[in-house]
């Protein structure tokens, strides 16, 4: 088959692109730097390796208010710092915003260097005789319950808020004008004050959702006949023979690849690739049986010489269940009343839709827009149109990405790094292993494609890098290592065409936090008060890190010659309820606070209702923590990637008072293959090459170079460093939406150290496509109501001349155009990151994981709505209150998303700007507060 031989060179593909490279080339760089932080400040002034001790010794940080004034050399104050705080300041400069200096605040309940703050001998309510317990002075004191505030929002008017787009606007907390931001912008006077003094934005009330509640994207299945009496079980049967016959050759083949010592190299770039997806035993089993049922598919299509298309979508009529591999069928998940009544979601995602339990459940397969479009119809990756090879992934993506500097003039790099963690909790597509457990290896040690057919691994898909590549060609590299995606059982148990698994429960629940597998969530749990496990060094003023990870064989120290300091064997890699927690230290930081503030939440949690047990306070803080991510994420997040206008008109926009009614038990809320093997790797053009660490008063101390640090958590270990990634992520701005990629992840990622080189993640995620039976670019825009393109032209309407040129010399057909990278050459949308078809596509995954998820966090009437108190609270969340609660960021823009700007300025944390939910609301018992929806048999009730 066509995988198996080393692909022939495009040579005249090849040339006809080279013409070009010299007017618009990807530069490449030779720079390897040694050393990780380019300024020295970060080494002599903070890190210093203890071996004694526990970790690191880092110097004091100099006094907040000597700030040395970089012209004249004269004393200057801290902006950052209220005079008030500091009375001994002579200087008359006045921050009216900031707030006292946190650790000096000790009394404060969201001082993160928490002490107790109920007093010992607490009130243990007994459920027979329940008095409100009294609220412990130091808790912050609530105003009269919702809604008897003073106007039915909370909020008091400014007077001289202008018009907003036409709309009358009010002075609000910044959370409430997240939709608005790129609006507000534009009009001057949209700063303002909120009653108390802080910082608001003036802007409009949320408006109404649209009423497009139609139905979702997607392609109907393809209805092909095939003649049931030729095909009876006994033939399926021996099909299903062969197709485990097929099986065992595989495994034959590994063996034979063992003694040739055909092995992925520890500390590899392709190690690190694979080590990124670590396959459990289970995903392993349940592929295997994926995988005889597409041998399967294969063998009946041979044996009963049916076409292509008869094979794959007219098999489908055959259910394993009456076959020999009714083993393979996963057994559907058994949802007992109790599991069904729950206000608490399982761990593995089942039992959310209660007609089909297994919808968006942990390892099983992705949905489909639209059929896939492999080869032969059941697994072999795509082809081109006219049956002939693809460009090589690598030959697109030098052709159409550089390496440009374009960072946004709006949105901080948080929106990336935000972005990759929801990833990481929506979706895991797991890769082969062998059936011993180790990784896969494509390509000869020096870079050159496996030439003896025998030791070609049926699931390599390397990719070729042209002979002349303006990188790769230096160090003599040929072959790129990729190893295809497993494939999961198809849900409905029926032969056809190979479907890809999804390791990761579907829906939006944090399960990168709290695991998609009982197993995992357990062992990350103390089993006490609530509290998931953490890493917590004695001596130093830190707080927590996530818990180490003892089962792992990747390093997550840096060489000595990285950091110049030699690895200390302290250091683990982190373990998370996902697992790449460790891809980089901003993403290891951003998994941290979310690990912080569940720890954060039981505790207040158990001071509220001391007779919680444990697994009442782990559930109701895993609750309320998933709901805060929910809200963060349609309220700040989602409204910059697909705009408001897309979010309004599919009924997505954040409600700002009362319950929503869109559940809806007929939408699947699985991740689509098309928006996790493409559209959502948009993000992967915002990605910054070299990430800032930037102390408390906002200056940048250092900076590190991504091809040294991914997969090496190290640096967060060093104190105060983690509130420095933190910081920077809210500083630096993100890279625009375009095909400019940092050469970071084009040449250098997972590089090893040393090498030079490392993957390419634009031309793995081509490959990544054509692997998974992506239908090209054309078919996903014409889905999403664009013109199908007849002729290259036709792309002009959201593609620049200068790229659609480029796509005509490297494809044949437009509709061969891959759609990742067909999707990130679209110019993007007013309003919106993304281009049209990323937009409808992104926009249709989360209407479906808020539609199709029963447990979503502002339904009304199920056993898991919050009461209409709590929901309130639940709306105050930001993520900048996130971040200032669980780390020593003492100073923050209320929408961490946006650049500083004057409507969006940095204020004390805490400061109002920066509401707090209250969680008084959850203090059982307080009927006024907590109404307890799920002691009382569930009604449905209207609202
Ligand atoms: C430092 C930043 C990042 C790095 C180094 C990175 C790297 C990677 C790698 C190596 C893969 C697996 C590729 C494959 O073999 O198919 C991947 C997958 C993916 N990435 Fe990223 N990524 C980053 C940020 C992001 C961001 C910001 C987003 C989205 C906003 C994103 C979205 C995705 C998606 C959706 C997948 C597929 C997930 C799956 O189904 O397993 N990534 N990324
Ligand atoms: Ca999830």
């Amino acid at each position: 088959s066509d995988n198996k031989e080393a692909p022939k060179e495009v040579t005249n593909r090849s040339e006809r692109v080279r013409r070009q490279f010299e007017s618009w080339g990807r530069p490449s760089s030779d720079e390897n730097p040694i050393h990780l932080f380019e300024q020295e400040t970060f080494k002599d002034d903070f890190v210093e390796y203890d071996p004694s001790g526990l970790g690191f010794e880092i110097k004091k940080p100099p006094l907040f208010f000597d700030v040395i004034d970089e012209q004249s050399g004269a004393f200057k104050p801290d902006p950052y710092v209220s005079t008030k705080s500091y009375p001994e300041l002579k200087e008359s400069y006045h921050s009216p915003y900031a707030e006292p200096h946190r650790p000096t605040s000790s009394s404060s309940p969201y001082n993160p260097i928490r002490k107790p703050i109920y007093p010992n001998n607490y009130p243990v309510n007994s459920q027979l005789d329940w008095k409100p317990a009294p609220v412990p002075e130091t808790y912050p004191k609530r105003q009269p319950p919702y809604p008897n505030v003073p106007d039915k929002f909370g909020d008091k008017h400014s007077l001289y808020c202008p018009k907003v787009g036409g709309y009358d606007s009010k002075c609000r907390h910044a959370k409430d004008c997240a939709i608005w931001y790129d609006l507000v912008l534009t009009y001057p006077g949209t700063s303002c004050k909120l009653s108390d003094g802080h910082p608001g934005i003036c802007c409009p009330e949320i408006p109404h959702n649209g009423r497009n509640r139609g139905p979702v994207k997607q392609e109907t299945k393809k209805i092909v006949k095939v003649e049931r009496q030729c095909i009876d079980i006994y033939s399926v049967n021996a099909a299903a023979h062969a197709g485990e016959f097929q099986l065992k050759l595989m495994d034959e083949t590994e063996r034979i690849r063992r003694i040739h010592n055909v092995t992925v190299r520890p500390n590899s770039s392709a190690y690190n690739h694979l080590k990124f997806f670590q396959t459990t035993n289970e995903a392993q089993r349940l592929s295997r049986g994926a995988l005889i049922a597409i041998e399967t598919t294969r063998e009946l299509g041979k044996r009963f010489q049916l076409t292509p298309e008869q094979t794959a979508y007219g098999l489908s009529q055959f259910k394993l269940r009456d076959t020999i591999l009714s083993k393979t069928c996963p057994a559907d998940p058994i949802c007992d009343r109790k599991t069904l009544r729950s206000p608490f979601r399982t761990i593995d995602g089942s039992c959310n839709n209660i007609k089909y339990p297994s919808w968006g459940k942990a390892r099983t397969q992705f949905e489909r827009a639209l059929v896939p479009a492999y080869a032969d119809g059941i697994w072999q990756p795509r082809v081109s149109q006219k049956g002939g090879p693809l460009p090589s992934p690598r030959l697109v993506s030098i052709s159409v990405v550089l390496d440009k500097d374009a960072p946004s003039q709006v949105d901080t790099h948080w929106v990336m790094q935000f972005g990759q963690f929801v990833t990481h909790d929506l979706a895991l597509t797991s890769v082969f292993r062998t059936n011993a457990g180790t990784d896969i290896q494509c390509c000869m040690e020096e870079g050159k494609f496996l030439t003896n057919t025998e030791l070609i691994h049926p699931q390599c898909l390397p990719i070729e890098i042209p002979i002349d590549d303006p990188f790769y060609a230096k160090f003599g590299q040929r072959c790129m290592n990729f190893v295809r995606s497993l494939p999961a059982p198809r849900s409905d148990c029926s032969l056809g065409p190979a479907e890809q698994m999804n390791s990761n429960t579907h829906f939006l629940d944090q399960s990168n936090v709290y695991g998609s597998d009982v197993n995992t969530a357990t062992t990350l749990r103390t089993f006490e008060r609530g509290q998931l496990k953490v890493t917590r060094r004695k001596g130093h003023h830190e707080l927590d890190l996530l818990p180490a990870d003892n089962t792992t064989d990747l390093n997550c120290a840096l060489s000595k010659a990285v950091s110049g300091i030699p690895p200390p064997p302290e250091v683990r890699c982190f373990k998370a309820g996902d697992i790449r927690p460790n891809q980089s230290p901003n993403l290891g930081a951003t998994h941290t606070i979310f690990l912080r503030e569940h720890n954060r939440l039981a505790t207040e949690l158990s001071y509220l209702n001391p007779h919680w047990d444990d697994e009442r306070l782990y559930q109701e803080a895993r609750r309320i923590l998933i709901a805060q991510m929910q809200h963060i994420t349609y309220n700040e997040w989602l409204p910059g990637v697909v705009g408001r206008e897309k979010m309004q008109e599919l009924g997505l926009l954040p409600l700002q008072h009362g319950f929503s009614n869109d559940y809806d038990a007929n939408v699947n809320p699985g991740i689509l293959n098309e928006f996790s093997a493409a559209s959502f790797r948009f993000g992967h053009s915002l990605i910054q090459g070299k990430q800032d660490l930037i102390n408390f008063r906002r200056k940048r101390e250092s900076r590190i170079l991504l091809r040294q640090h991914f997969l090496k958590t190290q640096t967060l270990y060093i104190p105060g460093n983690l509130d420095k990634f933190l910081t920077g992520l809210a500083t630096q701005p993100r890279q625009d939406f375009d095909n400019y990629f940092t050469e970071e992840v084009t040449n250098h990622l997972f590089e090893e150290e040393g090498k030079g080189f490392g993957l390419d993640l634009v031309s793995i995620n081509i490959q990544r496509g054509r692997d998974r039976g992506i239908p090209g670019y054309n078919s996903v825009r014409a889905l999403c109501g664009l013109r199908r393109a007849k002729d290259f032209k036709d792309f002009l309407d959201v593609i620049s001349p200068a790229i659609v040129e480029r796509f005509e010399l490297l494809y044949d057909s437009v509709d061969d155009i891959d759609l990742f990278i067909g999707g990130i050459s679209e110019t993007k949308i007013e309003g919106a990151t993304v281009g049209p078809t990323f937009q409808c596509t992104i926009a249709d995954q989360f209407l479906r994981l808020k539609r199709g998820d029963r447990y979503f966090y502002d339904l009304a009437g199920q056993p898991s709505s919050f009461t209409e108190e709590q929901l309130y609270e639940i709306r105050q969340t930001s993520f900048a209150r996130l971040i200032c609660d669980n780390s020593h960021v003492l100073h923050t823009q209320p929408l961490v998303f946006k650049l500083e700007s004057v409507q969006n300025p940095v204020v004390g944390c805490e400061s109002t700007s920066i509401p707090r939910v209250n969680l008084l609301a959850w203090q059982e018992g307080n009927d006024k507060y907590f109404k307890r929806p799920y002691d009382t048999p569930y009604t449905k009730i209207s609202y």
